[in-house]
């Protein structure tokens, strides 16, 4: 008797392990491993979803196992190596597998949607009893078994293939188009008895004549690309000259597709970045690589021509990049280069779009993978090669359950393909750094920049100053001078407004102060609902100051514009400038993002205001200046990394400048000049801020001398909350060894979300064996509460705590 083990669509920790089903015989040699599945679950008639994970010969159960009830796919959908994968994540981030499971397919698979088997050889008898003359066959859950035996042998044959289709959506996009039976003699005589004025007809039939190996092409294209007209198509059909025939069409994701490029000379420092990848990626060893090249110094090239030698390997290639890098301009850099074999995942596409790339990736059509963080999840094949651009980035941790990081994941990933790993940043994070330092990585320097450009010239503007406390508005008299000198010589400009940690914190415009925790070495943040300053970390709370506690001036308050108001303030000041604005307002559109890009980039604005989706991965040519208006908000952020943060932040932006021919400048306004975040960054000096950040990490305890989990607890009562934070606390506490730090209970920043109050535990440790088993454990006696709205998350190395 043949048994699957399945983990069920039931989340909960009880069931956070495979179940054991029998395959009944009429389902044998159908159900395999990845596969969904629908079986009985608990008493009564209940049908659930589940995920085989195993196929077995006998069971270890002693008991009568229940039937499966019918097969969901009639193909898997998961590969052996994500099944595996979800074992290991699941356990990893504490959550459920099938969460894992689900995270990993794409919307369209867990959303509504129908099946339909689809021909491939279309003239075999048993392909055309079973589609009865129409197009495709749909598979509902009436189905009997026979005939999914029936699919799934043809699928094995390859004369059938199985899609799925997002419900209230079209099967496959079908599309007119036009093909011919005429040669290219026949097609060139056909054209010269047309009448000289039949101009339309005379370029079908040129353009037939010169693409006869690309037939059929969609009406589509003729008439956008090549101007000719659905009238001039009909008349051909008339005379016999082309047939009209139906195609169905992969939506593609938007855009143009770019031009070729081809290899670039490498530079020396680039030449021995590619050298070292390749040798493993032919010796197919999981070595991850840390690139650390300042800006511009050409990370992507190396990237490019590395994909490369993965798959003249016969390999494939995955390369992630944060959301909002997933510009055209990246895009257009791989596609560019590698042209239709490349898939590109985005949060921008409908879910039919990303069905497609997904298909494309599993049909083993593309070799190559551009994407955000859960593309980190592709369906690749035999990969040779995994790249994640801007490592440092916050946004490669999900933020919702599963809590994953996608370098984690990568890592993995790379050890299962036996294939490196390169982690590419100006700004590596202070992980990644550490571990290159202790050898765990290889580490790559890229000192200089592409042409030997110079890195920008960095000026910091100390607001503090009584020449620019005086200004009314938000522009120092240096930042407005290097905005004229950049309008006069017909350059332009990137101004950054730094949003992130915005008006929850108090800073004294006259010296510069903030409000820090005497404990814990974070910024205090406002609770408004308390009329309290607070720590996030470890609960320390005091009155709002009126007075700087620092330099007793009564300017000390919150502080904030938005991009708005500095939009109008540089209308006040330049008139004549084109200033682009770029913020969550004005890119909520679909492709908003990637328009005003295109157009700074050909040149049709002078000035691009954003906040920090303006920051990094740009390159434009003509941006000689670069100004930053407040510098300060990501230091004054409560978290540890602030500094860091800060100093990412600057480094990247001021890469913005000076990239091509022309020298960069960079204008820094700040309240806090002296901060060895703003000076390292000013010199884009990485090496320099690195030591001097890990001192104060190891200072003070935080990663990466210390790990850090974080456990939240949310429930409707504030009380029941407190209680329940402390219990968890008193459970820790028993299971932690001395070393360990416990933080908290604290409320987060915002302590009251959708009528839930939230407080938070923060553990720091250096070697805890108990600990990962104890918090499963936790999990696990705290379920029962979960119905009464009581819940715990669990947070391994959050990126942010609030
Ligand atoms: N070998 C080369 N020869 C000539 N130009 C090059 C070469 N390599 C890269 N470039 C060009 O140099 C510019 C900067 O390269 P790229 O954008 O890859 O830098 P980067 O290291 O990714 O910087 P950032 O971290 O700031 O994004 C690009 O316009 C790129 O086309
Ligand atoms: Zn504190
Ligand atoms: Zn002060």
């Amino acid at each position: 008797m043949a048994v699957a083990e399945i983990i069920v669509d039931v989340p909960t920790m009880q069931t956070n392990r495979p179940f054991e089903y029998m395959i009944p015989d009429t389902l044998s040699d159908v159900v395999v491993p990845g596969m969904r599945v629908e079986v009985p679950f608990g008493r009564g008639k209940r049908k659930i979803q589940g995920f085989v994970m195993k196929v077995k010969d006998q069971s270890d159960f002693q008991g009568k196992l229940k039937p499966i009830s019918r097969v969901i796919d009639l193909k898997p959908v998961l590969s052996t190596e994500m099944l595996d994968l979800s074992s290991w994540l699941a356990d990893r981030t504490y959550s459920f597998q099938i969460s894992c499971l689900q995270t990993m397919l794409p919307s369209v698979m867990r959303a509504k949607y129908k099946q339909f088997v689809i021909p491939v050889v279309a003239d075999d008898p048993e392909v055309m009893n079973l589609l009865q003359g129409k197009p495709t066959f749909e598979i509902t859950n009436q189905i009997d078994d026979e005939t999914v035996k029936l699919i799934n042998r043809l699928r094995k044959d390859e004369k059938v293939d199985i899609q799925y289709v997002v419900e209230n959506q079209a099967v496959q996009v079908k599309r007119q188009a036009v093909t011919t039976d005429l040669n290219v003699i026949q097609l060139h005589e056909a054209k010269s008895q047309l009448r000289a004025n039949a101009k339309s007809q005379i370029k079908l039939l040129e353009f037939l004549a010169d693409n006869l190996n690309d037939l059929p092409v969609e009406f589509n294209v003729l008439e956008k690309d090549y101007g000719i007209s659905r009238a001039a198509i009909k008349t051909a059909e008339k005379n016999k000259l082309v047939k009209v025939v139906e195609v169905t069409k992969l939506r593609k994701p938007v855009g143009i597709t770019p031009e070729k490029t081809t290899k670039l000379a490498l530079t020396d420092e680039q030449q021995v970045a590619v050298d070292q990848i390749t040798e493993s990626i032919e010796n197919q060893t999981p070595q991850t690589f840390l690139i650390e090249g300042v800006t511009g110094s050409g990370k992507t090239e190396v990237y490019l021509q590395t994909i490369e030698k993965a798959l003249q390997q016969d390999k494939t290639a995955l390369m992630l990049v944060p959301e909002i890098s997933l510009t055209p301009q990246m895009v257009n850099r791989v596609v560019g280069r590698f042209g239709d074999q490349v898939a590109v995942l985005h949060s921008g596409l409908s879910n039919g779009e990303r069905y497609d790339e997904w298909t494309r990736i599993e049909n083993h059509d593309v070799k190559v993978v551009v994407g955000a963080r859960s593309a980190v999840f592709a369906p690749l094949n035999h990969i040779g090669l995994i790249i994640i651009d801007e490592e440092h980035e916050a946004s490669y941790k999900q933020d919702d359950n599963p809590r994953y990081h996608a370098r984690d994941v990568a890592l993995w990933r790379a050890q299962v393909n036996k294939c490196p790993v390169v982690l590419g940043s100006a700004t590596p994070s202070l992980e990644s750094r550490a571990r290159a330092e202790k050898g765990v990585y290889k580490l790559i320097r890229m000192k200089k920049r592409i042409n030997n450009q110079v890195l920008p010239h960095v000026h910091i503007v100390d607001m503090r100053d009584a020449e620019n406390s005086a200004v009314k508005g938000d522009f120092s008299p240096a930042l407005k001078a290097g905005l004229e000198k950049t309008l006069a010589d017909h350059n332009q400009a990137i101004v950054l407004l730094n949003r992130r940690g915005y008006s929850s914190f108090m800073m004294c415009r006259e010296c510069g102060f903030v409000l820090k925790c005497p404990n814990c070495d974070v910024s205090l943040t406002y609770h408004k609902d308390l009329g309290k300053m607070k720590c996030h970390y470890c609960g320390h709370e005091e009155p709002v100051p009126k007075i700087c506690p620092n330099c007793h001036s009564t300017k000390i308050g919150f502080y904030g514009t938005g991009t708005q108001n500095i939009e109008q303030q540089l209308n006040d000041l330049f008139p004549e400038a084109r200033v682009l604005r770029m913020d969550v307002d004005t890119t909520r559109r679909k492709g908003a993002h990637a328009k005003i890009l295109k157009q700074f980039g050909q040149h049709k604005a002078d000035i691009l205001l954003g906040t920090q989706m303006i920051a990094k991965g740009l390159d434009f040519p003509d941006v000689t200046l670069v100004g930053v208006i407040n510098a300060d908000t990501t230091l004054s952020l409560a978290d540890f990394r602030a500094s860091e943060r800060t100093f990412q932040l600057l480094t990247q932006v001021s890469g913005r400048a000076g990239r091509a021919e022309k020298t960069g400048h960079v204008i820094i306004q700040t309240f806090n000049p002296d901060h060895y975040a703003i000076k390292d960054a000013a010199k884009q000096d990485y090496e320099t801020f690195f030591k001097q950040e890990m001192y104060l990490r190891h200072q003070s305890n935080y990663t990466p001398y210390y790990f850090t989990t974080l456990i939240s607890v949310a429930n409707q009562d504030e009380g029941k909350t407190l209680k329940q934070s402390y219990w968890l606390k008193k459970q820790l506490q028993t299971a932690l060894s001395k070393d360990a730090i416990l933080l908290g209970p604290s409320p987060t920043m915002i302590s009251r979300k959708q009528n839930k109050y939230y407080y938070q535990i923060i553990v720091k440790y250096k070697h805890e064996p108990q600990l990962h088993q104890r918090l499963l454990e936790i999990l696990n006696e705290t379920q029962a509460d979960a119905k009464n709205g009581f819940t715990i998350a669990i947070d391994n190395e959050p990126q942010h705590i609030d």
